[in-house]
């Protein structure tokens, strides 16, 4: 489905608005265009507040954590489903701070998780996805599904009043597949692009190098077509992802990116439908390499740079009050014209 900007005679009554606000000129900085440009997303002059921001973390497991590219064994991965349902995860805290919702989704998860509610897993691709510098992540049907699933859980959340959706993504070794999504798309080679993850040291960084490496040159010339990168590069939970950003834009509802994962199935959004990004905003800015190459690519400044690492949608929830702060300010603040005498 072709993407529809956000509406641009909206976008110009927003920044007449901004500039006549009893501030100085261009004193909200930032904060004053991220208000411009929400208020053409959310389609008014002021925007609405935000009562209904919605995050949804979709986790999998990935064949490379088996190939020493994480710090982290696979088992974490469901051991982090637990704790985000739990509510005792970091993006549970800072998602309750700030009154976002959290729903968590298993969609390639490589464990049965027994005992966790039956829908958590009703959307699940696959257990795993294939370790890509050796094989296929997915088949183009398993990729046709996990797109489908993304695309039907962000039309759920549109449907449940989400105003804006974030996306989480868990997973151990998944650093690596989002590098090497972000190598295809931008045709750098695995160096510019590898980075710590969990916090591999340098011999873990250079295998986790060698692996992307040895992707891309498996991948060969299928990395021209986003699709068939997702099917050679990505996972069930990165082709999920790319679907529920690719669904919100083409809704025209405004997505909050995250990390490195966010960042690189934005990118891929992008490849797939031109003008996607319109429709995103930059949390924060991972110390992950690649993440900042694609926030560049997609023409986008992150909101916030804390040095956050972390994953589960935690920086773009840290930076819902910069979201909020920009609505309170486009509908609280005066008219300058108003409080001068003519
Ligand atoms: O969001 C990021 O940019 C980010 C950067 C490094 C690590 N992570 C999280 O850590 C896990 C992946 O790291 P790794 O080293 O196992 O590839 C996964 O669960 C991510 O949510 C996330
Ligand atoms: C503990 C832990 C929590 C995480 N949350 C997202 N990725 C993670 C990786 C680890 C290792």
């Amino acid at each position: 489905m072709p993407i529809t900007p956000p509406d641009q005679a909206l976008e110009a009554t927003a920044r007449e608005r901004l500039a006549g606000l009893a501030t100085p000129a261009g004193a909200l900085g930032r904060v004053g265009e991220l208000g411009v440009r929400l208020s053409a997303m959310l389609g008014a002059v002021p925007p609405p507040e935000l009562t209904d921001v919605r995050l949804v973390v979709l986790a999998g497991d990935h064949g490379v954590a088996a190939h020493g590219v994480s710090a982290y064994p696979a088992a974490v991965t469901p051991a982090m489903v637990r704790s985000l349902l739990a509510g005792t995860a970091g993006a549970s805290a800072l998602a309750r701070a700030h009154g976002v919702r959290v729903r968590v989704l298993d969609i390639a998860v490589d464990d049965d998780l027994d005992g966790v509610p039956v829908e958590v897993s009703a959307h699940k691709v696959r257990r795993g996805s294939g370790a890509i510098h050796l094989e296929d992540a997915l088949t183009a049907e398993e990729v046709r599904r996990a797109l489908e699933v993304g695309r039907a859980v962000a039309a759920e959340e549109i449907a449940g009043g989400g105003q804006v959706l974030i996306s989480g993504d868990l997973g151990i070794g998944n650093t690596t597949p989002a590098a090497a999504l972000v190598a295809a798309a931008l045709g750098l080679p695995a160096e510019d692009v590898v980075g710590r993850g969990t916090g591999v040291d340098d011999a873990g960084l250079a295998r986790k190098t060698e692996v992307v490496g040895q992707a891309l040159r498996r991948a060969g010339d299928r990395t021209a077509d986003p699709v068939a990168t997702l099917a050679a590069l990505s996972s069930a939970d990165l082709a999920a992802t790319t679907g529920f950003v690719l669904a919100a834009a083409e809704a025209g509802v405004p997505v909050v990116l995250d990390g490195l994962m966010s960042v690189a199935c934005a990118l891929t959004a992008e490849r797939i439908a031109p003008g996607a990004a319109a429709w995103f905003v930059a949390g924060h800015r991972s110390t992950e390499p690649a993440q900042s190459l694609a926030l560049e690519k997609l023409g986008l400044e992150p909101l916030l740079d804390l040095g956050l690492r972390l994953g589960e949608g935690s920086g773009a929830v840290a930076a819902v009050p910069v979201l909020r702060s920009a609505v309170a300010l486009m509908r609280d603040v005066a008219l300058l014209s108003d409080l001068l005498p003519c």
